[in-house]
C-alpha cells in the first residue's frame, strides 16, 4: 500500500459516525438510541416469529441462532496494508499484547484473549469477546487500547465487523482490475478492495526501478512499470456518507481511487476516450453491491432492530436493491464477477433480489450464480434458500389493529389481498410486495436458479452478525430487450409461471413449514396458523417505509451491449413506464464543485521538482493534478494513476459527481523572494512511497534504530555545519545536503529490530533537521517500534517560541491567553500544522529566504 511516512504517515482517522446500514430501513438504520445498549430488551415477537416460522433453520439450530443474535457482538479488527507490513504489525500484536491480555483478570475473572478468526487466511483477522467499552475504560486493557487506537489512526488496522470483511474476499480481485463499489460508505470494504487492487505494488515497483524484472508468473497487470493499472471507484448516493467515505479512503494513499456520489441504480456510464468512431464506455471487471438493507443481521449491535423491526423494512427496499444489482450487472464486463451482499437475513432482500435480477437479465445463460464453496473454505455458512415465505402486516386505520400474514407465493398473496379488499375494505395492505419478493417458480429444470449457491452467514456459526452474499458471473451480454425494467421483467415472469404452477410447483415446498395466508382459507384459519404473529403492534413498531433512493438529476446514459446509447432510467422502470432516453447534464462550474485539473507534462514546476529530487525519467510526468479552477500549481500537487486521469478528464464536465481523487504528493514551501517554480516543495507522506523508488537525489539512508529513535523524539534537533552532529549516520549525510526536503529511507532489518521498510520525509534547515511526521504519528511509531508509551516528544522550536511568547505576554498583559499560544503541530491538517512550524524555523534559520507567514495561514484556512 502506498502509505506515507512508512508505517507512520499523514493519516488521521475519520472521527464522524458511520454506524448502521445507511439508507436502509428502520430495522438496521442508524443507531439513534439514547438509553444504554445493555438496558435494551432484545426481544421482538414479530421479528422472532418470522425467523422461527419461516423455515430458515431446524428448530434446535434456530434456538442457537437466536441466542447468538441476542448476545453482544465480539470486538473485531483486521491488519491492513501490504501483506508484509500487515504481517509485521500482526507479529508485534501477537508477541506483545496477546500474552499480556491472556494473563489479565477483569473483575476477578480471567479474560479470554483475542483470537484469530479461522475463516480468514494468515491470521490477519482477530476478534475478542471482551466488550469494547470495557477495553476502552478499564486499566488492565490500557496498553492494548493504546495500541488499537494508534494503529487504527495510522491505518495499520481496521476495526471492522467480521461479516463485513467477507464480500471482498469472494470478489476475487486481482491487481490491474477495474472495480466498482456501488454503495461504499463508510468505506471499510472499499479499503479491502483497494488493498487487493494494489497487491504487492511497492515491491514490484522497487524491482522495476532498480532494473530487475517483474515476476511475470504472478497474476495482475504490471505493464505500468510495476504499478497497478487497476482502479477502484467507490460510490455512495448519500452526501454526508460520501464525505465519510472520502475520509476513510484518503488514508489509503491510493492514486487509483475515485469517489463518486451517485444513485447506484442509475449510476452513469463512464466515457473513455473515444477512438474517433464511436464512444467507448467503461465496463468493470468486478463490482460490489453491498446494498442498503433492513440490517436485521446487525441486531447484536443495533438496538433499532429489536425496537423497530417490521417486514416492511425488507419489502420496502427490495425494488431499490434489485435496481442496483441490475444496474451493476449491466456495467459488468462479460466474464466479470459481481458480489451482492446485505447484512439482512430476510430472503426478500436477498435470494428474491438475486433471482429477480437473473430473470431480468435473461436467466442462467446470461448470469451464473457461482458456487463458492471452495472460497474461504473455513467460513462456516449455510446455503441460500430456494423457498421462503413473505411476511406482511395489514392494518385497520380506525382501530389501529394490525395483523401479520405469511404468504408462500404471489398468487396466494394476491388472492388474500383481493378477499380482504372485498370483505374488509378498510384494511390497508403493503403496496411494496411484488411478485419478485417470492421464490421463483421455474418452468423447466434448466431455468431453475441455483439459489443454494448463495451464502448465508448466521450469528451462531462463528459468533458474528448475520450476513448474505451472492456471487454472480456475467456469461453473456444482456440484450437490449432485457435492458428495460428489472422489476417488471421479474414480475411478468413470476406471474406467468406461478399461474401455471401454483398447484404443482417444480420446486418442492416442505409442507410442514408452510404458514400460509391463503384467501381460499377462512379468516379463522389464517388466525390459527398465524396466531403467534397476529397481534396489535405498537404504532411506533411499524415504521414508515425506509428511505428511498435519492433522485439523481443526471440520469444515466446506458451504453448498450452493442455500444449505442440506451437509456436506463430506472425510475421510469420502477413506475412501469417506458424508460426515456436521458443524458448526464453537464454541470455548471459552481462554488461547491471540486476541481480536478491536470498539469501539462512539461509544467515548469513539475520539471523543477523532478530535477530537485532526481526522479527517474520513467516516472510519469503527466499524471499530476491540482484542485483549483485555473489549473495552477499553487499549494498542493496531487498524483493519480493513468486510468483515473482518463476517467476524470473525460467525464468531469459531463455531470459526473467526482468528490475525491488523487494523493497529495507535494506541498509548496512558500518563500517570498523566490519564484514559485524555484521554491523547494515538500514531499508529502501521502505520496512519498509512490515516488521514492524512482528518486536518485536527496536520499538519506538511516540504518540505526537509535538514530530513528532520536529523530522521532526530537523535533528540529540542531544540525551544526561541521563536526559531530549528534545525529548519527543521518547527520553526516545531511551536512552535505542543501536546504530542502529529502527522503529518509529505512530498510527492513529484523536483526536490528526494524520490522518493515519505511520511507519518511525530512526537511533539512540551515541549522536543524526535522522529520515531517506529526506528534500523533511519532507517538504511534514509538509504541510500535520501541514499545514506548510515555516518552516525551521535544519540539525545540515550539518550546523556544512558547517561552518567548509567554515572556512577552507576561510583560505586556499579565494574563496568558491560551488560545493565542503557538500551536506548532496544529489540530487540523497535519501537513499544514507542520508547515507553520517549518515556517517558524525558516524565518529564524533561513534568514533571507523569508517565509510569507500570512500565506501559510491562508493555507491553513482552506487550501486550493
Ligand atoms: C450497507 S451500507 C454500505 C457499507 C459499505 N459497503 C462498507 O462496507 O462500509 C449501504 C450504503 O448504501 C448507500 N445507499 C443508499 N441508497 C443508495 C443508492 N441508491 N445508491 C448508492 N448508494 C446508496 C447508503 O448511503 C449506505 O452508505
Amino acid at each position: 500500500m502506498a502509505r506515507g511516512g512508512g508505517r507512520g504517515g499523514n493519516r488521521k482517522p475519520f472521527r464522524g459516525r458511520g454506524r448502521g446500514r445507511g439508507g436502509g430501513g428502520g430495522g438496521g438504520g442508524r443507531d439513534t438510541r439514547t438509553e444504554p445498549w445493555s438496558t435494551i430488551e432484545r426481544k421482538n415477537d414479530l421479528f422472532e416469529s418470522y425467523y422461527r416460522m419461516g423455515g430458515f433453520l431446524e428448530e434446535s439450530e434456530f434456538e442457537e441462532m437466536w441466542k447468538a443474535l441476542q448476545a453482544d457482538l465480539p470486538n473485531s479488527f483486521r491488519f491492513t496494508g501490504t501483506k508484509s507490513d500487515a504481517l509485521a504489525v500482526r507479529e508485534i500484536f501477537k508477541q506483545r499484547y496477546v500474552p499480556a491480555i491472556a494473563s489479565t483478570k477483569f473483575e476477578g475473572k480471567p479474560v479470554s484473549p483475542p483470537e484469530p478468526v479461522q475463516a480468514f487466511p494468515d491470521e490477519l483477522v482477530w476478534h475478542m469477546k471482551t466488550h469494547k467499552k470495557v477495553i476502552r475504560r478499564h486499566a488492565p486493557f490500557a496498553d492494548f487500547q493504546r495500541f488499537l487506537v494508534a494503529e487504527a489512526a495510522s491505518g495499520n488496522i481496521s476495526r471492522q465487523e467480521v461479516v463485513s470483511m467477507i464480500p471482498p474476499h469472494f470478489l476475487d480481485v486481482k491487481p490491474g482490475m477495474v472495480v466498482l463499489d456501488m454503495c461504499a460508505a463508510p468505506g471499510s470494504k472499499s479499503a479491502q478492495l483497494a488493498e487487493m487492487i494494489h497487491g504487492d505494488e511497492e515491491e514490484r515497483v522497487q524491482r522495476v526501478a532498480n532494473g530487475k524484472s517483474v515476476d511475470l508468473e504472478d497474476e495482475g497487470d504490471y505493464s505500468d512499470d510495476g504499478r497497478s493499472t487497476g482502479l477502484l471507484i467507490a460510490n455512495d448516493s448519500d452526501y454526508k456518507r460520501a464525505g465519510m467515505l472520502v475520509h476513510q479512503v484518503k488514508r489509503l494513499n491510493f492514486p487509483n481511487l475515485i469517489v463518486t456520489q451517485h444513485d447506484a441504480s442509475i449510476f452513469p456510464s463512464i466515457e473513455l476516450s473515444s477512438d474517433g468512431q464511436k464512444k467507448q464506455y467503461l465496463k468493470f471487471d468486478r463490482i460490489l453491491a453491498d446494498v442498503p438493507c433492513s440490517g436485521d443481521g446487525t441486531a447484536r449491535k443495533n438496538p433499532n432492530v429489536w425496537q423497530k423491526w417490521t417486514p416492511k423494512d425488507g419489502t420496502g427496499l427490495h425494488n431499490l436493491q434489485l435496481r442496483i444489482l441490475f444496474r451493476g450487472l449491466q456495467m459488468l464486463k462479460k466474464g466479470g464477477r459481481m458480489v451482492y451482499s446485505t447484512c439482512s437475513m430476510n430472503p426478500v432482500e436477498n435470494e428474491a433480489v438475486v433471482a429477480a435480477a437473473i430473470e431480468a437479465c435473461g436467466g442462467n445463460s446470461k448470469i451464473r450464480l457461482v458456487d463458492c464453496s471452495n472460497n474461504l473454505p473455513n467460513l462456516k455458512r449455510k446455503p441460500g434458500l430456494s423457498v421462503w415465505k413473505v411476511l406482511d402486516t395489514s392494518s385497520v386505520t380506525a382501530g389501529g389493529e394490525k395483523t401479520a400474514h405469511m404468504f408462500t407465493n404471489w398468487e396466494a398473496y394476491q388472492k388474500a389481498k383481493a378477499k380482504y379488499e372485498a370483505e374488509e375494505p378498510e384494511r390497508q395492505f403493503s403496496t411494496k410486495i411484488t411478485a419478485g419478493c417470492f421464490p421463483p417458480v421455474p418452468q423447466s429444470p434448466e431455468e431453475r436458479i441455483p439459489l443454494e449457491h448463495c451464502i448465508r452467514v448466521y450469528p451462531h456459526l462463528q459468533d458474528t452478525g448475520g450476513f448474505f452474499i451472492a456471487v454472480l458471473e456475467k456469461l453473456d451480454d444482456i440484450k437490449i430487450a432485457q435492458v428495460q425494467n428489472p422489476e417488471n421483467a421479474a414480475k411478468a415472469h413470476r406471474s406467468q409461471t406461478q399461474a401455471e404452477t401454483t398447484t404443482e410447483s417444480s420446486v418442492p415446498t416442505p409442507a410442514e413449514n408452510v404458514v400460509e395466508a391463503d384467501a381460499t382459507k377462512a379468516e379463522d384459519d389464517i388466525s390459527d396458523v398465524a396466531a403467534p404473529l397476529k397481534r396489535k403492534l405498537e404504532e411506533s413498531g411499524d415504521t414508515t417505509p425506509p428511505k428511498k433512493a435519492k433522485t439523481d438529476e443526471g440520469a444515466a446514459v446506458e451504453p448498450t451491449e452493442n455500444g449505442s446509447a440506451q437509456s436506463s432510467d430506472s425510475k421510469a422502470a420502477v413506475n412501469g413506464s417506458t424508460p426515456k432516453e436521458t443524458r448526464l447534464k453537464p454541470e455548471n462550474q459552481s462554488q461547491n464543485k471540486e476541481y480536478f485539473e491536470y498539469l501539462p507534462s512539461d509544467d515548469p514546476t513539475i520539471a523543477f521538482i523532478m530535477d530537485f529530487f532526481g526522479i527517474d525519467s520513467r516516472f510519469p510526468r503527466d499524471r499530476f493534478m491540482v484542485k483549483n479552477k485555473e489549473g495552477l500549481s499553487l499549494n498542493k500537487i496531487y498524483y493519480t494513476s493513468d486510468l483515473a486521469k482518463v476517467i476524470i478528464s473525460q467525464n468531469k464536465d459531463r455531470g459526473m459527481k467526482f468528490i475525491h481523487c488523487g494523493v497529495v504528493m507535494f506541498v509548496s514551501h512558500r518563500m517570498k523572494d523566490l519564484d514559485r517554480n524555484q521554491a523547494p516543495w515538500r514531499l508529502q507522506n501521502e505520496g512519498i512511497r509512490i515516488l521514492e523508488p524512482w528518486a536518485r537525489k536527496r536520499i538519506v539512508k538511516l540504518e540505526n534504530k537509535k538514530t530513528l529513535h532520536q529523530l522521532i523524539i526530537e523535533m528540529f534537533p540542531k544540525l551544526p555545519k561541521e563536526g559531530d552532529t549528534g545525529l548519527g549516520e543521518v547527520g553526516d549525510q545531511l551536512q552535505k545536503m542543501d536546504v530542502g526536503c529529502c527522503f529518509v529511507r529505512v530498510e527492513k532489518d529484523e536483526e536490528k529490530g526494524i520490522p518493515f521498510r519505511m520511507v519518511l520525509s525530512l526537511w533539512r534547515h540551515p541549522g536543524s533537521a526535522n522529520l515531517m511526521v506529526d506528534k500523533d504519528d511519532r507517538r504511534a511509531m514509538l509504541l510500535r517500534l520501541f514499545n514506548e508509551k510515555d516518552t516525551e516528544i521535544i519540539n525545540h522550536v515550539a518550546d523556544k517560541a512558547k517561552a518567548e511568547q509567554k515572556a512577552r505576554d507576561a510583560e505586556e498583559a499579565g494574563d496568558v491567553d491560551d488560545a493565542n499560544d503557538v500551536k506548532p503541530d496544529g489540530e487540523g491538517d497535519v501537513s499544514d500544522g507542520e508547515q507553520a512550524t517549518e515556517a517558524m524555523v525558516a524565518e529564524e534559520e533561513e534568514g533571507d529566504m523569508k517565509v510569507d507567514i500570512e500565506e501559510v495561514e491562508d493555507v491553513k484556512m482552506g487550501d486550493a
